[in-house]
């Protein structure tokens, strides 16, 4: 639970900023890459670092069009089998609807099943192209046993089909083109093969090609625009939390996660620290070296900062000015002391300007698991710590102790 100090890791937050910053500005520039990282002109994509997230958020938000197609499969498949029982004469004497009910249901199931469950979104879209093929195999059947027995079915269905394939499973943009391709070329060389002939079969062919690419150039765009506003919004939410000199988490979105992890400290039992840091003397700093230096220094102290905060749940927050704040998960008082101590030499190490050192005074407030408190209430302890260790000299670390009243 208590691990010694270790400082200086890259702080992924400051680095995630940057990338997010450097893709925007790649696609904007340079146009899209592939998720290997090669430029092309036909596979947008991200980096894999970048494209693993979104393929996570793209299968999120098509959960409940996905749910939508598969609804409309099984009304599309209703309505064959209303057409055939209802009509004068039936497409065969076989239970032939039966089967391919039975052959399209298990990807339709599968698919609604992922839908449903967390987690599954690395699945789900190759159960989405299963279900697209499984579904067109089955309609092309259906169009081409109707024309055998000498029926009309109704091919138009395949249309639709196609729709649902570039709109609703929410297949990549080039998934869907090479299915749409490869049913304009092959269900009406199925019919022709089946017996059918002459102006209607080439309507049929011409339609679905029109069709195919149609679907084509309109998914690709949506696609290209999907990804760039999620790029966008990315990069925006990642501003909205960050401190836009220093990287590290801003007042607001610290105060944020260390109420959602101090719900889970006491979900989970583990103590937790919050260490109040604030650079001694800084309007001095400003006053001699310029506030360029000033804000210089202040990058330096937050990246020194952010080497601390390495596991998941630390976080490293700029409360505001020269005053920065750490919060420790699964850390007691003892452990988190040794903390603020390497932070504080740690800061003293750095040199903001030739022969310049900067120092800090360092607030420690921690909480026992079964006396876990509010994100405030520690924060103000540490405070309380961190003025005893302003007027005790600076550079210094104070424990806050259960004898002293929150400031
Ligand atoms: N360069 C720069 N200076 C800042 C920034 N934010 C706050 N400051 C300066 O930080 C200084 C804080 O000064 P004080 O609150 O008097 O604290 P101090 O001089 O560090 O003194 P002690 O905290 O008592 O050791 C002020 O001069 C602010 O202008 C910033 O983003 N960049």
């Amino acid at each position: 639970m208590n691990s010694p100090p270790r400082p200086r890791q890259p702080p992924t937050e400051i680095s995630d900023l940057q990338r997010l910053r450097a893709a925007l500005e790649a696609v904007e520039r340079s146009g899209w890459r592939s998720p290997s990282g090669c430029a092309s002109a036909l596979q947008i994509g991200f980096e894999s670092w970048l494209e693993r997230d979104y393929l996570r958020y793209r299968s999120e938000t098509n959960l409940l069009l996905q749910r939508l197609a598969v609804a409309l499969g099984v009304l599309f498949y209703s309505i064959y089998i209303g057409y055939d029982w209802l009509g004068s004469q039936h497409f065969t004497d076989q239970p032939m609807l039966f089967w391919l009910m039975l052959f399209v249901a298990p990807s339709n199931a599968l698919l609604v099943a992922c839908s449903f469950r967390r987690g599954a979104w690395r699945y789900i879209q190759s159960v989405a192209l299963l279900v697209a093929v499984a579904n067109t195999v089955g309609m092309v059947v259906v169009s081409v046993v109707g024309e055998r027995n000498g029926l009309h079915a109704p091919h138009e269905l395949l249309l639709i089909q196609l729709f649902y394939d570039f709109f609703l499973l929410g297949l990549p943009w080039i998934q869907a083109t090479i299915l749409a391709l490869l049913t304009a070329l092959v269900a009406p060389f199925a019919l022709w093969l089946a017996g059918s002939r002459g102006t209607a079969l080439f309507d049929y062919g011409f339609f679905l090609a029109v069709a195919a690419v149609l679907g084509t150039i309109a998914c690709y765009l949506q696609e290209r625009a999907q990804r760039l506003a999620w790029l966008r919004q990315q990069l925006l939410r990642q501003l909205s939390e960050h401190d836009p000199l220093t990287g590290i988490c801003n007042h607001r979105a610290w105060y944020e996660r260390c109420d959602a992890i101090l719900r889970q400290a006491q979900r989970e039992q583990q103590p937790v620290a919050v260490l109040a840091v604030d650079v001694d003397h800084f309007k001095q700093f400003n006053d001699r070296h310029g506030h360029l230096a000033g804000d210089d220094c202040l990058r330096r102290v937050a990246q020194a900062l952010a080497g601390f905060a390495r596991r998941p749940l630390d976080v490293v927050g700029r409360l505001g000015g020269e005053e920065f704040a750490l919060f420790l998960y699964g850390v007691d008082a003892a452990t988190a002391e040794q903390h603020a101590e390497a932070v504080r030499e740690a800061v003293r190490a750095l040199q903001p300007l030739p022969e310049v050192r900067v120092s800090t005074s360092v607030g420690v407030a921690s909480a026992l698991a079964n006396r876990l408190t509010s994100t405030e209430t520690l924060v103000a302890r540490a405070d309380t710590a961190l003025y005893r260790a302003k007027t005790g000299g600076r550079d210094r670390v104070c424990l806050w102790s259960e004898a002293e009243p929150p400031a």
